[in-house]
């Protein structure tokens, strides 16, 4: 049986051992910053001879340009102090592609405590980083969808309850007004009920889509509010703008004339529209000023549906 301790004398085993690994191990000489070693496997990964890995230039010239600085930085400093430490980079292929790369390294030290050698091992990492990648994207996309309505693609109470905090916010800030428009469709069960609800969520999105036009402020969102609720934030908007462009979204769905046979309104679908102007103060939560708004949508159906009603600018 072998005696381990054997190895210790037995370099050929030792670079046996080094040279079968997947991580590519390396040797820096500290003063010249030439390296006195690298794993053949280099070639294969990187395409480059290890021949070619002759000083810490070549190391860096390797490297992606967006990574180079950074990262160069780091290892020095950290060699210096005398510290192991690991870096992440795009290390270049010879046919002009990259390859994540996780170097991992050892700082030797002299008598003295100063750096002596780098020794490491530079270790494939591009499977992890795609996977990596990959789930950031969904990431980003699951956030994306947590704030949008399934049905109709527009923004869901969610995303408006955090618009509206941080319109909010700043209109108290600045000393401007903000305004909501809150729009509900008018019978809307009777459309369900005599056109089906297929058709009924068609109109939900027709309806969506037509508000999303009406609007032109760079900060202006429509957001489902809730079942065949619609809610628009014009931030900046005083309460000349506001009843602006509640008119203009009343205007564009009459022309959109969707029929309703069951509509006391010329057949066609209607909506009905409460109206708010705030010029936030410390004293107002953005929940009372929505429940003002709503107290009006409230008001136009009791009204008779089919119209605008104003709340007074609440300060
Ligand atoms: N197709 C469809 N219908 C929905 C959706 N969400 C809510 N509704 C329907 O919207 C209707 C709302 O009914 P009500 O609250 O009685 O309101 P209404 O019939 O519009 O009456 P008024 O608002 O008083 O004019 C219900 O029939 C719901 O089923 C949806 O996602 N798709």
């Amino acid at each position: 049986m072998a005696d381990v301790n054997d190895l210790s004398s037995d370099n050929a085993v030792y670079r046996t051992l080094l040279e079968s690994t997947k991580a590519i191990p390396w040797k820096i000489d500290w003063a010249s910053k030439r390296f006195t070693y690298i794993g053949p496997q280099i070639e294969a990964l990187l395409g480059w001879q290890p021949e070619s890995w002759i000083s810490v230039e070549d190391w860096a010239a390797r490297m992606h340009p967006d990574d180079r600085e950074g990262v160069l930085n780091f290892c020095v400093a950290q060699s210096q102090a005398g510290l192991d430490h690991e870096a992440d980079y795009r290390a270049l292929t010879k046919d002009n592609g990259h390859v994540w790369i996780r170097d991992v390294v050892h700082v030797v030290r002299n008598a003295e405590g100063g750096p002596e050698a780098l020794v490491g091992f530079m270790f494939d990492i591009s499977e992890r980083k795609k996977t990596e990648e990959k789930l950031l994207a969904l990431q980003k996309e699951l956030e994306a969808l947590s704030f949008k309505d399934g049905l109709t693609n527009i923004a869901n109470r969610r995303r408006f309850n955090a618009s509206l905090e941080l319109e909010w916010e700043s209109a108290r800030n600045n000393g401007q007004p903000l305004s909501v428009l809150m729009f509900d469709i008018d019978f809307f069960k009777q459309y369900n009920d005599l056109y089906g609800h297929i058709k009924g969520d068609r109109c939900l999105t027709d309806i969506a889509q037509t508000l999303n036009l009406a609007l032109d402020g760079p900060r202006d969102l429509v957001a489902r509010f809730g079942g065949e609720e619609f809610v628009v934030l014009l931030p900046q908007a005083d309460a000349t703008v506001a009843l602006k462009v509640a008119q203009r979204c009343e205007r564009l769905i009459k022309k959109q004339a969707i029929a309703h046979a069951q509509s006391p309104h010329g057949q066609r679908l209607t909506v009905s529209i409460g109206v708010g102007t705030v010029v936030p103060r410390s004293h107002l939560l953005p929940s009372d000023f929505i429940e003002a708004v709503d107290q009006q949508l409230y008001a136009a159906k009791r009204n008779g549906r089919n119209r605008i009603e104003v709340a007074p600018v609440a300060v």
